[in-house]
């Protein structure tokens, strides 16, 4: 946590002098923070990135599906196959009720032959063997298209998950991690399942509706004629009746996917609700989102049943309508048993052709929409540029010179408000500079800015030299470490977490960097020494073990250029000495500290303090700032020690 020293603002008064004032809070300009926060209500209020929302009215629906069967591309041969297949299980799939139609006729009536001049036992034997034929084309075709599909989601998350990580950081402050995970998860699935499964599955109907209709017409027109004007008004009733259903289902659904958000907020931050005995409040929360999925699923629950009672009443009236209807036909002698045996079995696939059929344009609709999230990760450019072509920094040429050149930035989000404004400082290699400022100046958007988690908007920032933009990122990051404020670790083992600063690092190097970070000795202390488990985002340790832990890893990054944003804020004074007096030792390195405390500040050669007006103010030595009694630091100190003695 971070230590809240400079709370008090230092204001200019009407003589240019600096003073120190008690008011607390923040003295960043109110106009402008009216605006952004409507800005940002709109963004929260409405859950989505309005870039995105931007991007998804430019694309029109027919250029998401052609995009959408594009993605299946690398799966043609495996779907091809699968075409294939379904054409022989379709065929004989179709061929069933043509077959039984004859069957019937063959041992009800003494006249009825064989075709092909055939015995009973060849017939049986022949049909058989077509069924197996048939049964293997059925069993092959699922396994190519489910295995077409899988291998789509895996395609697609490993492009999903890249595009993520290669974002810049503006792009984290506009979308929740949970939307995007289940981009990864969810929306993945529904693309791949919507192009391969859905096409088979909608092509199997189409095939089944047309060749049913046409051997329907074949075997009898007048029965046929008399079968549409029954089957299609209950599969049109099916049909509807099902979507009024399925808009209930997706209802539940979202309410489900909302309370599972908020209560992973919540039982993740469960000690925040503890502490403010908040449970029963929480509690009576998620109850009202549980009743309200209750209710939703209530009617669900009653609609399906309607809908399945209904349906097997109409299919049994239906039925029985066409067995009166095609007996009395068959009586007459105008046709066979076996022919009203064949229409009435086709009948039957027609009808579940023609559900199957608009559930495929449901499906592939909602791929559609699924799809466009995933288009809008995937066609992303990270605002700043990796640039891989750009200058390569190495670690061992480095000399670690860095000059903010009239720098102005603002946070993506917060267009309106300009954090800095002609920013310039000059950072020796090598060297001990501090940033200090009051909090919310933007001490911490330096480090963010000097590891290009974001891009200035105005002037520039140049290491040894070459403006950071025209570097190779990958190659700047590989020479920067930073140890954060509040520093998160990864879950797993205290080693696991300081090999991912450097994952050569030796057992010796990994000891070292502890004794350097003055973590060994209770790393040491812990049974199972580094290969204690930390918890989630390393919870099972003290904020100044983990700190300390972090400081290790950024060491056995080697880096060349070391931020550390208040990264002994949460050690005690003796502790933070050795660790400070540890990384003075350190040669080579430009360190750059991010702190509030006097302690910490008096150890660097130069100080950059940044005022109210997002620039420099003042810079020189601890002595040398605090001896100008007008200066904005020597009000800034005075006003810490005012604090600390209330
Ligand atoms: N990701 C972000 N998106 C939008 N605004 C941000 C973001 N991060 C910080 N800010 C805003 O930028 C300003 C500077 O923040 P910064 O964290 O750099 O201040 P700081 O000087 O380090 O403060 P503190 O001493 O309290 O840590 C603040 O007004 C803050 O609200």
């Amino acid at each position: 946590m971070r230590t809240p020293l400079l709370t008090s603002t230092v204001a200019r008064g009407s003589d240019g002098r600096y003073y120190s004032t008690s008011r607390p809070g923040s003295s960043q300009s109110t106009s402008s923070s009216t605006s952004t926060a409507s800005t940002e209500k709109e963004n929260v209020r409405h859950g989505v990135d309005p870039e995105e929302a931007k991007q998804a009215k430019k694309t029109a629906t027919g250029q998401a599906w052609l995009r959408l069967f594009r993605l299946a591309r690398p799966e043609y041969r495996l779907l091809g196959g699968a075409v294939g297949l379904l054409l022989v299980s379709s065929s004989v799939t179709m061929v069933v009720p043509f077959s039984m139609g004859k069957i019937v006729d063959i041992v009800t009536s003494a006249q009825g032959t064989i075709p092909f001049g055939l015995t009973p036992g060849q017939m049986f034997a022949g049909l058989g063997a077509m069924f197996v034929a048939g049964a293997v084309a059925n069993a092959g075709r699922v396994m190519l298209i489910r295995t077409a599909g899988q291998r789509m989601i895996a395609r697609l998350r490993r492009q999903i998950f890249g595009r993520i990580m290669s974002q810049d950081q503006g792009f984290f402050d506009r979308n929740r991690t949970g939307d995007l995970v289940s981009r990864l998860s969810t929306d993945t699935m529904v693309v791949s399942k919507s192009i391969t499964n859905n096409v088979s599955d909608g092509l199997r109907a189409s095939i089944s509706a047309a060749a049913g209709l046409g051997m329907m017409i074949y075997v009898s027109p007048k029965l046929t004629g008399i079968m549409l004007g029954i089957v299609p008004p209950i599969a049109l009733w099916a049909v509807f009746y099902g979507r009024y259903i399925k808009r209930l289902s997706r209802r539940t659904q979202e309410a489900v996917g909302e309370l599972t958000k908020v209560s992973e907020e919540r039982i993740s931050n469960v000690r925040t609700v503890q502490a403010f005995s908040r449970e029963a409040h929480e509690e009576a929360r998620f109850d009202v989102e549980a009743q309200r999925i209750f209710g939703l699923a209530k009617r669900e629950a009653l609609a399906s049943g309607l809908f399945f009672g209904g349906n097997g009443l109409a299919g049994n009236l239906a039925l029985l309508a066409f067995l009166g209807l095609g007996g009395r036909m068959v009586m007459r002698g105008e046709i066979s048993l076996g022919d009203m045996t064949s229409v009435m079995m086709y009948s039957a696939y027609v009808g579940s052709a023609l559900s199957g059929l608009t559930s495929f344009f449901s499906e592939v609709m909602k791929g559609v929409g699924a799809g466009s999230r995933l288009f809008y990760l995937l066609d992303r450019a990270p605002e700043v540029d990796r640039n891989e072509d750009g200058i390569v920094l190495s670690r061992s040429q480095l000399q670690g010179a860095i000059r903010f050149d009239g720098v102005g930035f603002r946070y993506p989000t917060r267009p309106d408000v300009a954090v800095f404004q002609g920013l310039t400082m000059e950072i020796a290699p090598g060297s001990r500079v501090a940033i200090a400022g009051p909090s919310g100046k933007g001490k911490s958007t330096v480090a963010a800015l000097l590891l290009r988690f974001y891009d200035v908007h105005e002037g520039r920032i140049l290491v040894d030299g070459h403006d950071l933009r025209a570097v190779n990122l990958a190659s700047w990051r590989s020479c920067v470490a930073m140890v954060p404020q509040d520093p998160i670790l990864f879950a797993g083992t205290i080693r696991e977490n300081l090999l991912y600063g450097n994952p050569q690092a030796t057992e010796a190097e990994i000891i070292a960097a502890l004794q350097r970070a003055d973590a060994w000795h209770f790393v040491e202390r812990f049974p199972a020494q580094m290969d204690t488990y930390v918890g989630e985002r390393g919870v099972s340790l003290s904020g100044g073990q983990r700190q300390r832990i972090a400081i290790a890893r950024a060491l056995l990054a080697r880096p060349r250029v070391l931020i550390l944003d208040e990264a002994t804020s949460a050690l005690d004074g003796t502790r933070e000495r050795r660790v400070l007096d540890a990384l003075d030792a350190l040669e080579d390195v430009t360190v750059i500290t991010i702190a509030h405390r006097a302690s910490t500040l008096r150890r660097s050669e130069r100080i950059f303090v940044i005022g109210d007006d997002g620039s420099v103010v003042e810079d020189g030595s601890y002595a040398q700032l605090l001896a100008n009694e007008d200066g904005y630091f020597h009000h800034l100190m005075a006003a810490q020690a005012a604090e600390h003695r209330e």
